[in-house]
């Protein structure tokens, strides 16, 4: 019988330039446990405004989204995840390489990664996550919330499931190309 790892960790694709997985300390004693999920101190390439708490069903999808202008924050608290990131800067080293992240709940660790990276997500068990950002999203919600349909083949990234609950907005995300033109330049 195969025993999965739970590490927190990439699987597939590449490290892209400026990305961080912060792997966190779990302190636990006959209570319980408690981490620190983001520290100043850590010098994370990001200047957060924002916290928010995610819950998410078995299954869920969320993404593929893109923002010029900000970077961002995402810490798996409970569950697992599958983490897609596609580097998408035309000035980056690792322009139009991808990466794929397994996270854990058991092995708790953020990634952290900056503005310019497609990204999605998804949950294979119910879980939770916390996530931030660098602008708010009252100030990017309207003009700078861009996506892509998570399972374009261009993209990349291997996932490993094939009929994901996305939203509304997502469903009508334009393929990898379409995306591409209306960014550019970029
Ligand atoms: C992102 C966001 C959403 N909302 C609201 C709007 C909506 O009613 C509800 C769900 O929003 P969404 O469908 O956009 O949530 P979701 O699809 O989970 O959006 C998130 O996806 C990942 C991949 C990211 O990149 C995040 O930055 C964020 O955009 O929550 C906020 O109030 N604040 C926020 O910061």
């Amino acid at each position: 019988m195969e025993v999965e790892v739970k590490k927190s960790r990439l699987i597939a694709g590449t490290e892209i330039e400026g990305v961080v997985l912060k792997k966190l300390t779990e302190h636990r004693d006959q209570r319980g446990s408690f981490t620190e999920i983001f520290n100043h101190r850590w010098n994370l390439d990001l200047d957060a405004v924002q916290w928010s708490l995610v819950k998410s069903e078995a299954n869920v999808y969320r993404g593929m989204h893109f923002h010029k202008r900000h970077d961002e924050y995402f810490c798996l608290i409970q569950g697992k995840c599958e983490l897609g990131l596609k580097d998408m800067r035309s000035d980056s080293p690792t322009y139009l390489e991808w990466s794929q992240y397994e996270l854990h709940g058991e092995d708790l660790a953020a990634l952290i990664f900056p503005r310019g990276l497609l990204h999605g997500w998804y949950f294979p068990v119910p879980s939770v996550h916390a996530q931030s950002v660098s602008e708010s999203y009252v100030d990017y919600g309207k003009d700078d919330n861009w996506g892509v349909v998570w399972n374009d083949p261009d993209i990349g990234v291997p996932w490993t499931f094939d009929d994901p609950i996305v939203s509304l907005r997502a469903g009508d995300f334009p393929d990898l190309d379409s995306f591409k033109k209306a960014i550019a330049p970029f």
